[in-house]
């Protein structure tokens, strides 16, 4: 048993009585989904990741030109501006973080989670108060991480080179002492309650640390809330976090609220940063009043084995939410891990099917992972889509099975919302986009080069479809899906207006897109939903719109539902796996066969993802002015409709809402 080492008098705050229970926080009133559950809070530490230090100031984030200057050693810090070097470089001075060994020994935790303990030590007291939170309210999870043998000695050699450095700095000898419990412990904290901060792309470039505000939120993979992260320059603004009324939870134990002051009590004793990435809450579903609010600390388009392992590896705990302790388990859990198993020559019931399945899974994971690998490091995008397309199409053939029938052979394939389709879907749509503006890069004359590239477009176009199909499928029996389908109906949104801009249909057709409307946008209004009310407003959502969100996504899918035959098979032309799918966003046929065949038949009728090519006659469809404005009217409302979850989850200032409305605007331009 570790023994609390009180190391100063103190007076008993709440910590001491409540800190080995666990803190939650629930909802002040009742919620429409899209509300800010708490105002942008400012961190009380963060860090870039050491590979980022030379190209980003370390105090705003932000990306810096490309210097003429030989490189500047890692643990000298960049600043964009006179403002971010005078509020961060006294903090970066204070803090020692310069004097931490170089090299870090390799058993050492990142050297950002080493700046950030140490940057938030500035404004620690010298010494825990307990071990099991820091005495601004953070959970430390000591005990936990310190006898995790993959955690355990991560920090201790973490907290080593933190007291070593801060040794130097106060001037004392450095040597051998186990004086490092308030080092581990904060490193311990760090571990706990950061959260990576990502730019545009999704590059994680630091991490950063807030508050009990949002460090009390709990983790749920069927979250009813979603955080989201916001990097500026330095501002005189003070920070929201002190002020308790704009916040829109309050922090409960053990199920009990146990009232904002104690709240505002411990987020007022830590002097945080007044800049830095800044963070805020959004709800993404419906809370109740006294609801708990849990945001996700893993991708949720995961299966649950994969969720569980990847919480259990960051922060050891098993997650035991409604999602996860579904019985049977829920719908979006089995559909992103079924794969189709069909028995080529003969049927036996001798075969452990389940045994197989594993095995194959692993098999063709290992095969995306290493083709998916291959292509960000080599960049070969066509030897991706060769390889991706076959082992969709194909699936893996499990030859010469022994049963006591004698050989049998089996043949897996992905269903459509397997997690590892949709990671295939992702890497193919973005490498057929690479290929065509490749070929359109080389070659400007309209000749075969540039059909290729229209074709390459058509076929990215056709993936982010079914991905967007695929993952909104998913989405309506999990509806804190809601972020992934954000972005892939941006994206889809995004491709399908690429397309329709190509020049290469003017070669194929007389009329353009009309133009002589002021704005296409308009002259393409849909009589038939109320998405352009949404592009009028800017993409603004006002409450009543947001509590009728469920009747504008029911109009949105009916028109798609509608536009989305007529230019599907042209899409789709050409790709054996994709034209497998009869549309990409009904898969009624599929879970029905699901369903009613555990075990299906390839020469069942109904089953027609693995039989499908019987099915369709591979028609290559004429490039006619009327598809092409049918693309463009799906690309508006894929791209309308990105938008507004995007606003849900991101609200109107962010990244991803901004870039709907820029591809709207340039659609404007163009058509003028
Ligand atoms: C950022 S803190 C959340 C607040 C924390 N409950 C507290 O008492 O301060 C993260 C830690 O809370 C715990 N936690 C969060 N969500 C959990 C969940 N769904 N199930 C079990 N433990 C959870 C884990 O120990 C995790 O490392």
């Amino acid at each position: 048993m570790i023994q609390i080492r009180i190391t100063s008098p103190l007076t008993l705050t709440n910590w001491e009585i409540r800190g080995r229970k666990k803190m939650e926080m629930r909802a002040k009133q009742d919620m429409e989904l899209g509300e800010e559950v708490t105002p942008p809070l400012l961190p009380l530490s963060f860090s870039l990741h050491d590979s980022f230090l030379s190209s980003h100031c370390s105090s705003c984030f932000s990306s810096l030109p490309p210097s003429p200057l030989p490189p500047i050693p890692r643990h000298v810090p960049l600043y964009c501006s006179l403002a971010c070097s005078s509020s961060h470089s006294p903090i970066h001075s204070s803090s020692a973080e310069s004097l931490l060994p170089q090299p870090l020994p390799p058993t050492c935790p990142d050297s950002s989670d080493l700046r950030t303990a140490l940057r938030l030590l500035l404004s620690h007291p010298s010494s825990c108060s307990h071990l099991y939170r820091l005495n601004n309210g953070l959970l430390s999870n000591y005990h936990k991480l310190t006898s995790s043998p993959e955690f355990a000695p991560k920090i201790r050699q973490g907290a080593i080179a933190m007291a070593a450095a801060r040794k130097l700095q106060n001037g004392v000898e450095e040597e051998q002492s186990d004086d490092f419990l308030l080092e581990e412990v904060v490193l311990c904290s760090v571990i706990t309650n950061a959260v990576e901060v990502q730019d545009e792309n999704g590059r994680s470039l630091g991490i950063a640390l807030y508050g009990p505000s949002f460090s009390w939120i709990n983790h749920s993979c069927s979250p009813n809330a979603c955080y989201q992260l916001s990097v500026s320059p330095p501002t005189a603004t003070p920070s929201r976090e002190d002020s308790c009324s704009t916040l829109g939870i309050v922090p409960s134990v053990s199920g009990e609220e146990c009232g904002v002051c104690n709240c505002v009590q411990h987020t007022k004793g830590s002097k945080g940063y007044k800049y830095g990435p800044k963070i805020t809450v959004r709800s993404i579903k419906r809370i109740k009043k006294g609801e708990e609010v849990c945001v996700s600390y893993t991708d949720l388009l995961q299966p649950k084995a994969m969720r569980q392992s990847d919480l259990w590896f960051k922060y050891q705990f098993t997650c035991s939410c409604s999602r996860c302790s579904a019985s049977p388990s829920a719908y979006v859990d089995r559909a992103l891990e079924e794969i189709s198993d069909s028995n080529l020559l003969f049927s036996s019931s001798h075969f452990d099917l389940n045994l197989y399945k594993d095995k194959t899974t692993k098999m063709l994971s290992d095969y995306v992972d290493e083709t998916i690998t291959e292509f960000l490091s080599v960049g070969d995008p066509e030897s991706c889509c060769r390889k991706l397309e076959s082992m969709l199409n194909l699936g893996l053939h499990i030859e010469q099975l022994e049963s006591k029938d004698g050989k049998s052979q089996l043949n897996f394939k992905f269903y459509p919302f397997h997690h590892i389709a949709l990671n295939a879907y992702t890497t193919l749509a973005s490498a057929y986009r690479i290929r065509s503006t490749d070929l359109l890069a080389l070659h400007s004359r309209i000749d075969e080069c540039q059909l290729k590239a229209f074709d390459m477009s058509r076929t990215s176009a056709a993936y982010s479809l079914l991905l967007a199909g695929a993952t909104h499928h998913l989405f309506c029996s999990e509806s804190s899906l809601i972020v992934s389908a954000a972005n892939f109906w941006t994206n889809a949104g995004e491709s399908l207006l690429t397309l329709a801009r190509s020049c290469v249909w003017n070669s194929f057709v007389k009329v353009g897109l009309p133009i002589s409307e002021r704005s296409a946008v308009v002259k393409h209004r849909c009589s038939e939903c109320s998405l352009m009310d949404v592009f009028d407003a800017k993409l603004i959502l006002s409450q009543a719109q947001r509590a009728n969100f469920e009747n504008i996504s029911s109009d949105f899918l009916d028109c798609v539902t509608n536009m989305i035959p007529k230019i599907w098979r042209f899409l789709v032309c050409g790709c054996d796996y994709l034209e497998t799918f009869e549309d990409p966003l009904d898969f009624k046929w599929l879970v029905r066969a699901w369903h009613s065949h555990a075990y299906a038949n390839p020469d069942d009728e109904d089953f027609n993802f693995v039989t499908v090519d019987s099915l369709f006659q591979h028609h290559a469809e004429s490039y006619t002015n009327e598809k092409r404005i049918n693309i463009y009217k799906v690309g508006i409302h894929c791209s309308l409709y990105g938008g507004i979850l995007s606003y849900i989850c991101y609200g109107q200032k962010s990244h991803l809402t901004a870039h709907v409305l820029n591809i709207l605007d340039n659609v404007e331009n163009f058509v003028h």
